[in-house]
């Protein structure tokens, strides 16, 4: 069973959403956004360690291994975690737009459960960009690109300023973050958008 809610219904005034002149190129990969991040960053053990790679069009694809940490019932992944893999993958799609955004809403459907040792290769793409207002999909097969589709996601992303991140996050990290030369690098990325 699964359906999407209005809200996650682009409405009739929604563009076809617009692949950045700057955008990595399909195929290259496009790097955690902060090492510290649960879904894409090296330096979280636990962490998913996410690998996203630019699509055609507005679209990535990004493959995690799913490790023994990430269970929920014994031998198997836990919903939430993969929400989080479906919710990192969607917001690798803002090296495709070169806009900073986060998750507004996101609806997911578990079709089949994800064992330990599995590869998930999950796939998003933006379907239509209204103002602020990023709609996009995703979903996650199972050990092929082209295996059975286990999960699947709508959402909403919206864009926000690098405020978003400044004025809200903890100061400690805040700072070293700021202190950090690569991170500021990829902040940067997003500055010249016109
Ligand atoms: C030196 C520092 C370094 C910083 C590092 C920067 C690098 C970062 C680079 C890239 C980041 C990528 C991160 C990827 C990670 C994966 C993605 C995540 O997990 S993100 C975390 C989870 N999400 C949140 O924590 C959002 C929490 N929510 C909010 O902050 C606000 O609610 C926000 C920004 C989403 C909206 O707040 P408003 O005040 O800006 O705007 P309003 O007017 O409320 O909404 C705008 C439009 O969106 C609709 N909208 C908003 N939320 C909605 C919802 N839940 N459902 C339906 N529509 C919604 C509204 O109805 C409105 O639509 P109408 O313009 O009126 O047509």
């Amino acid at each position: 069973m699964s359906g999407r809610t209005p809200a996650l219904t682009p409405p009739d005034s929604a563009l076809a959403p617009v692949r950045h002149p700057d955008a990595p190129a399909p195929g290259e990969p496009i790097g955690s956004h902060y090492e510290h991040c649960f879904g894409c960053g090296g330096e979280q053990p636990h962490g998913l360690h996410l690998a996203a790679k630019a699509g055609e069009g507005v679209s990535v694809t990004a493959e995690f291994l799913v490790r023994p940490e990430h269970q929920g019932a014994p031998g198997l992944a836990h919903g939430g975690l993969l929400a989080t893999a479906l919710d990192d993958t969607l917001g690798a799609l803002n090296w495709l737009l070169r806009v900073i955004s986060v998750t507004g809403r996101l609806e997911t459907d578990y079709l089949r459960p994800v064992p330990v040792g599995s590869v998930l290769h999950l796939s998003a793409e933006v379907t239509a960009v209204d103002g602020r207002k990023i709609y996009a999909t995703a979903e996650g097969r199972l050990n092929a690109p082209d295996g059975p589709v286990a999960v699947r996601a709508d959402a909403l992303f919206v864009e926000v300023k690098v405020e978003h991140f400044t004025e809200n996050g903890r100061p400690e990290e805040i700072r070293a973050a700021m202190d950090d030369p690569d991170q500021i690098r990829r902040v940067r990325a997003f500055e010249v958008n016109p």
